[in-house]
């Protein structure tokens, strides 16, 4: 479930750093892990310089387990590929500002078709861009790497974006939450949260840990 208040905190594994010859397995693992929900990357090798899976991977989690599905569409035309979606299982689906659409239409497809709405900003991208789009979105999505591979180093420079995102849901009255996505270790996770954001993504700190259970532990308690 999409927790009531931005207040909660969410720990959300991304499945592209685990082993996907054995998918099933992982996805139990993290679950007996304590993960709230399991993070989706699909990515076109357009819109992100690399190709993961598309709604078929989706469904196939979707069909062994009730994890909450986060999809995050790094894609180009993502309202084109909704549907496909939507239909696989996807419980929130998040889409780039950056991706070549119209941002507020998609938005309200997503959200009309009975799933929770995200809207994700790449490093680069100015907060600005997404401000007018965040009265139709259920979570702010702040890119904490360039987006198209795992394993990559946090970018502390977006931590004044999550702040400015806060101030602004403080002013517009909105209750978007705000997820954060690239190198979400035990430490980075808590200068996040002490900016403002309340899910964080961690593929390489749960899946690659000796340990997923502590790991997502320490990043709860962080
Ligand atoms: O969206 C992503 C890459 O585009 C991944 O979700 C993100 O990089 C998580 O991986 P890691 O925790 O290993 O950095």
């Amino acid at each position: 479930m999409i927790p009531p208040t931005y207040r909660d905190r969410v720990i959300a594994p991304s499945l592209l750093a685990a082993d996907f010859s054995r998918v099933r397995e992982e996805v139990t693992r993290a679950i007996n892990a304590g993960a709230d929900w399991l993070h989706l990357d699909v990515m076109d090798g357009h819109f992100v310089d690399n190709i993961s899976f598309g709604p078929a991977m989706v469904q196939a989690v979707h069909e062994t387990n009730d994890i909450y599905l986060d999809v995050h569409l790094m894609v180009s035309r993502p309202d084109h590929y909704l549907p496909r979606f939507v239909a696989a299982g996807a419980d929130l689906i998040t889409v780039h500002v950056e991706a070549g659409h119209d941002v507020d239409s998609t938005l309200r497809k997503i959200r009309d078709a009975g799933c929770k709405a995200g809207l994700a900003i790449n490093p680069a991208t100015p907060l600005e861009a997404a401000l007018p789009h965040l009265a139709h979105a259920d979570l702010l999505l702040c890119m904490t790497v360039v987006p198209g591979f795992g394993g990559q180093a946090f970018m502390p420079e977006v931590l004044p974006k999550i702040e400015a995102a806060v101030k602004w849901r403080e002013e517009q009255g909105l209750a978007f939450h705000i997820e954060v996505d690239g190198g979400i270790d035990a430490l980075t996770a808590a200068r996040c949260a002490k900016a403002g954001a309340n899910v964080m993504v961690a593929g390489s700190s749960t899946f690659k840990a000796p340990d997923m259970a502590a790991a997502i532990r320490q990043i709860r308690e962080a």
